[in-house]
């Protein structure tokens, strides 16, 4: 007897103890086969407004292997509903399911999955083929998700087809099968883990009448050859010639059972068979091999703890990607905008960060003081860029005693020069400041650092690399020569851009047109009417700063000439530009210089000598001060900025969701056959979100590509247009995968609400979906 019993060692697929143990209770148990199925009592009502439907009243059988059953009765009888209740599909209002001698009434949801995925197969009228999947990825669903390995699952899906005579069929999508091949793909399926039970809901009904005993012809071979279980709800008296046995059903209640054949002939059937294990096939190997395969996922899928693969669910949410690739694209355009505003706005926020911090280097040591003749009339950090509050004349004198004040190592006069460079015929616009005097080049920090030349040389001109490329770059129409004023230069101004290197040792000529204060110092522009040019020697360029520099002799020389006349006006005439004393500007008017440094002797001197130097009735600004503030109002500007792209993203996010809500609703019925084949709530869910994170991370990856690329594209056109050194953009590392990540887990967190929608779908209803 136990060589006939469903589930025995020899059937590794199944997972669930066959051990029934319950005696025939309505004659067949005499046969000496115990029935796989046993319904005890069952009642089913369904709730539609106030009324109570009874869809199945006290309904007691028993089914047996190696037979097929067919339950017929009236539209509404209960068929479907009992069928959907013998598979785990539907839950029982009262009364009892043995099904392999366990009782599925009782089971967990992820036991019930286990239960659909291993022991039954399911057969549909609508075939409920997955339309995007070829005739084999359909048979193999089931496989995939009960983490069958690949090569065997395509080796026992090819099994299966040529067994149903649709082996030169199986690369074909249902779409380019007939309504009889598509059913037979779909029985194919149901066999797929190998199920004891088959159960198939009028799987005639969408079939011609050929076709319908084509069907009916291969699920009674199941029956007899397998030794499976197989019950068919139909209401077609024409089929009822295929079945051992017949129950009448109406009104939910059994009304005959008839048995066709003798019950001893259909238990002889089984016994013949290795039950459910022997395919009849043309393949030997794949039977048996298939199985045992199939058994080693089953143990666990029994216990309920079966987890889909990973890999299943991806490749589901990869085709499901694919499928709807142009409405996946839409979306992930979505994500994409948000991630690249996002990564363009924090990555503008962070290279004007590093470009000003970089500037700032280039302001002088954290010992510096920059004062400015004008009294701060408020705020903090810029304060002294503005150029306004009473005035406080910056003469040789006062520098004298700013460098003797207590805590002070120096002073020296500083001022910032609009002058127009020449070479070669080419004229470029540049903002000239003066190095510290010689004696103090040694203090650290002071000098800028040259990217190419060497210190020192009186004299010399050390110009930014974006002014020599300038210089450099309208050498193809200087090759006339207008206004070459310095007769030394010749050579590098050639047709191609040759290397800002190539300038050092040349000869530059430098018209002053007028000065102001310090970057930071600022104070007001003081033109300089006709100043004559000064032919100066490149000795070196420095990069990351716009600003070129000469020696401070030269730069006390212009502003002498220009601020001799004590600001407001233009200069004395041109004549003064070159060698007076300092301090003794023409027509013997007090020199007022537009800026000065002091150095501090340590950094703890830094604000009490500040403090003192503001008594004087000077504004100050310290680069301590600066990088402060700086640090604080980029912190403020990053944030806005992100938080901008942020809401870009909360946009794209909320369009992501719409998008995932809609494709749940049309997914219902893939949803339904998901779970018919034994895919958990949670398994749904996670498909969905998966799918979501597929398209935020491509959307994410997309977006930081744009917003990287518009971030070049304002790097290359302020660089352009504006001659910036500084990048205004850049992006790091952790932007880059900052923007991926926000792309995932925007679309993750718009994704839960439809991926739990979906996966709170009842099957049953799932499937009933048009
Ligand atoms: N989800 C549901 N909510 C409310 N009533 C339902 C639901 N499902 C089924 N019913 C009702 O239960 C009864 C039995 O339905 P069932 O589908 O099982 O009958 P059937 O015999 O399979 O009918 P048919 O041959 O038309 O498919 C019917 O009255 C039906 O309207």
């Amino acid at each position: 007897m136990s060589e006939t019993r469903h589930g025995n060692s020899g059937h590794d697929a199944d997972p669930l103890p066959a051990d029934v143990g319950v005696s025939g209770g309505d004659g067949a148990g005499a046969a000496g086969v115990e029935p796989v199925l046993i319904l005890r009592g069952v009642r089913k009502h369904y709730r539609r407004g106030s009324e109570d439907i009874v869809a199945a009243a006290d309904v007691s059988l028993e089914l047996y292997p190696g037979t097929l059953t067919c339950i017929l009765g009236p539209s509404g009888g209960g068929k479907s509903t009992l069928l959907h209740l013998m598979g785990g599909m539907d839950r029982v209002s009262g009364g009892q399911i043995l099904a392999l001698g366990r009782d599925i009434t009782r089971m967990k949801a992820d036991e019930l999955a286990a239960y659909r995925r291993t022991a039954v197969g399911f057969v549909f009228q609508s075939f409920h083929l997955l339309p995007t999947l070829t005739a084999r990825e359909n048979v193999e669903l089931p496989m995939l998700l009960a983490g069958v390995p690949a090569p065997l699952r395509r080796q026992r899906a090819e099994a299966l087809l040529n067994r149903f005579g649709l082996g030169d069929r199986a690369l074909h999508r249902p779409g380019e099968l007939s309504g009889g091949q598509a059913q037979r793909v779909a029985v194919a399926r149901a066999l797929a883990l190998n199920p004891p039970l088959l159960l198939a809901d009028e799987p005639t009904g969408n079939l011609d009448s050929q076709s319908g005993h084509e069907i009916m012809a291969l699920l009674a071979q199941v029956a007899h050859e397998d030794g499976r279980t197989v019950v068919v709800v139909t209401h077609n008296e024409e089929f009822v010639a295929y079945a051992d046995r017949v129950v009448r059903i109406r009104d939910g209640r059994i009304q005959s059972d008839e048995w066709r054949r003798p019950p001893q002939a259909a238990a002889a059937a089984a016994a013949t068979r290795s039950p459910g294990v022997q395919m009849t096939d043309t393949s030997a190997e794949a039977g048996p091999a298939a199985p045992a395969a199939v058994g080693r996922g089953a143990p666990e899928a029994a216990a309920g703890r079966s987890a889909v693969g990973f890999q299943a669910i991806l490749r589901l949410a990869a085709s499901a990607v694919r499928r709807r690739l142009g409405r996946a694209v839409l979306t992930g355009s979505g994500i994409a905008i948000g991630v690249a505003a996002m990564v363009l706005l924090i990555g503008i926020g962070a290279g004007l960060k590093s470009g000003v911090v970089r500037g700032l280097a280039t302001l002088g040591p954290l010992t510096s003081i920059t004062v400015s003749p004008y009294r701060q009339t408020g705020g903090s950090g810029f304060g002294g860029l503005a150029a306004s509050g009473p005035q406080t004349p910056i003469t040789p004198d006062a520098l004298r005693r700013l460098a003797a004040l207590p805590g002070a190592k120096a002073a020296y006069a500083t001022a910032t020069f609009v002058a127009r460079l020449t070479r070669s015929g080419t004229q470029v616009e540049a903002d000239v400041v003066n190095l510290p005097p010689a004696s103090l080049w040694h203090t650290e920090g002071l000098l800028p650092t040259l990217a190419a030349g060497r210190w020192p040389a009186a004299g010399g001109l050390v110009l930014a690399e974006s002014t020599a490329k300038a210089l450099l770059s309208g050498g193809t129409a200087g090759g006339s020569g207008t206004g070459g004023a310095g007769g030394a230069t010749t050579g590098a101004g050639g047709g191609k851009q040759a290397s800002p290197q190539s300038l050092i040792g040349k000869a530059v000529d430098v018209e002053v047109q007028g000065m102001t204060g310090n970057v930071l110092g600022g104070g007001a522009f003081t033109p300089a009417a006709s100043m004559v040019p000064v032919q100066l020697r490149v000795i070196g360029i420095v990069q990351g700063t716009a600003f070129s520099y000469v020696s401070y002799p030269q730069a006390l020389r212009w502003m002498e000439t220009i601020g001799g006349g004590g600001g407001g006006s233009a200069g004395p005439a041109g004549g003064n530009h070159g060698g007076l004393p300092p301090g003794q500007a023409g027509a013997g008017r007090p020199v007022a210089y537009p800026g000065a440094v002091v150095i501090a002797r340590s950094i703890d001197d830094v604000s009490p000598l500040a403090e003192r130097i503001g008594k004087l009735g000077y504004g100050t600004t310290t680069v301590q001060d600066i990088l402060k503030s700086i640090t604080k109002a980029f912190a403020v500007i990053q944030a806005g900025l992100g938080v901008i792209g942020g809401i870009a993203l909360v946009v794209a996010g909320l369009m992501i969701g719409v998008v995932l809500s809609m494709s749940v609703l049309e997914r219902r019925r893939e949803i339904g056959i998901l779970r018919a084949v034994g895919a958990r709530r949670r398994d749904i869910a996670r498909l969905f979100l998966v799918e979501a994170a597929v398209i935020g991370a491509a959307g994410g990856v997309a977006g930081v590509a744009v917003g990287g690329g518009a971030g070049w594209l304002a790097n290359a056109m302020t660089r352009q247009f504006a001659h910036a050194t500084q990048a205004l953009f850049v992006m790091p590392v952790w932007l880059a995968v900052l923007g991926i990540g926000f792309g995932v887990a925007a679309s993750l967190v718009a994704g839960w609400a439809p991926a739990s929608r979906a996966a709170r779908l009842h099957p049953v209803e799932a499937l009933r979906a048009d």
